[in-house]
């Protein structure tokens, strides 16, 4: 059988760094055509075609300098062109561009293609707030699935380890969307409540906003978490004591007892001991497996497993394989 022919539709900051994973992965997979079209917004960029220097190139010069596209991704700046004859579609447009482009891509859209949107964002009708895949279904009669993580662009690109969600209702899609798109530093959970997924990835962009005038007033961690849940787990992961004294730990040579004590004069760190009552409790539960993050957390701060062991660790997370 022959591969699918994929096409990505957008070309952007995220679209260039999804591309440079899924040219990689459609070479090597006979489940794909080798060949990714790519859809270009046309524009000039110091004189010259984008899509001219993207296809000489192999680089996204505006939007993605100083990472090579697999040579396999074909920028073309005709919509009806590059959607043609694909079976998987790839949406990866600022979320204002999609109903017109939807628009021009209906009459070449073969029966049976699948999608997934990266798109992250929402849109109001009549009656209330829509989701992005909502219109790309309703305008295209497929099927979509949607992805959505802490990805910055440009991170993905330089490949630092990261995780993501793809939420499909149809979990056949959903792994063929996974194949496509994992790497060993692009780890990805697939889920079947898309819809959750597709708006977390959308509100998020609106907390962050509020962070940024946080930021700006020059306000402080708590300040930017005035909510609960999530952003408790955000705040900490960047302005509290246990990450300040994790990170500590792994620049010297001393133990996280001696640090907290050198550190903190007299506060407590709760994470270290947390770690430990859980690893106790999983274990009981025989579901330590399952836990790969706590469970490795406890073996580095009290085991002595080497704080590399980590990333390893997340890499074959059970969601992953
Ligand atoms: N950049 C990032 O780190 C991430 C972005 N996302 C989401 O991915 C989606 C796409 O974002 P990016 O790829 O970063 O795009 P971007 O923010 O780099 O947007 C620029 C893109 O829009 C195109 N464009 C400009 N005018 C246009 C028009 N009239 N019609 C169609 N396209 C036009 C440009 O050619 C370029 O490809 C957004 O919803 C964003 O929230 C999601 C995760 C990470
Ligand atoms: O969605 C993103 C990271 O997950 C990118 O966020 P920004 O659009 O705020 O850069």
């Amino acid at each position: 059988m022959p591969g699918k022919n994929v096409c990505i539709v957008g070309s952007g900051n995220w679209g260039s760094a999804i591309a440079k994973i899924v040219g990689s992965n459609a070479k090597a997979s006979n489940r794909f055509a080798p060949l990714v079209k790519m859809w270009v917004f046309e524009e000039l960029v110091e004189g010259r075609k984008l899509t001219e220097i993207i296809n000489t190139e192999h680089e996204n010069v505006k939007y993605l300098p100083g990472h090579k596209l697999p040579k396999n991704v074909v920028a073309v700046p005709d919509i009806t062109e590059a959607c043609s004859g694909a079976d998987i579609l790839i949406f990866v447009v600022p979320h204002q561009f999609i109903r017109r482009l939807c628009d021009q891509m209906k009459p070449h859209i073969k029966p049976e293609s699948i999608g997934i949107s990266l798109i992250k964002g929402v849109d109001e009708g009549p009656d209330g707030l829509r989701l992005i895949s909502d219109i790309i279904r309703e305008k295209l009669e497929l099927e979509v699935s949607v992805l959505m993580g802490a990805n910055i662009a440009n991170e993905v690109a330089e490949e630092n380890f990261c995780e993501t969600t793809i939420g499909s209702k149809n979990p056949e899609n959903g792994q063929v969307f996974k194949e496509l798109l994992q790497t060993q530093n692009f780890r990805i959970t697939v889920v079947s409540e898309s819809d959750t997924v597709e708006l977390c990835g959308a509100l998020k962009n609106i907390v962050a906003v509020g962070a940024g005038f946080c930021d700006g007033l020059g306000f402080g961690d708590n300040t930017k978490a005035a909510s609960c849940g999530v952003a408790d787990l955000i705040t900490t992961c960047y302005g509290g004591r246990n990450r300040k004294v994790a990170e500590a730990f792994v620049k010297s040579s001393k133990s996280i007892a001696e640090l907290e004590k050198e550190m903190l004069n007299g506060q407590k760190l709760q994470g270290p001991q947390t770690s430990a009552e859980v690893f106790k409790i999983l274990q009981k539960k025989n579901m330590i497996e399952k836990f790969p993050l706590f469970t490795s957390v406890y073996q580095i701060c009290y085991e002595g497993k080497p704080v590399k062991a980590l990333i390893a660790c997340l890499q074959h997370h059970p969601e992953h394989m």
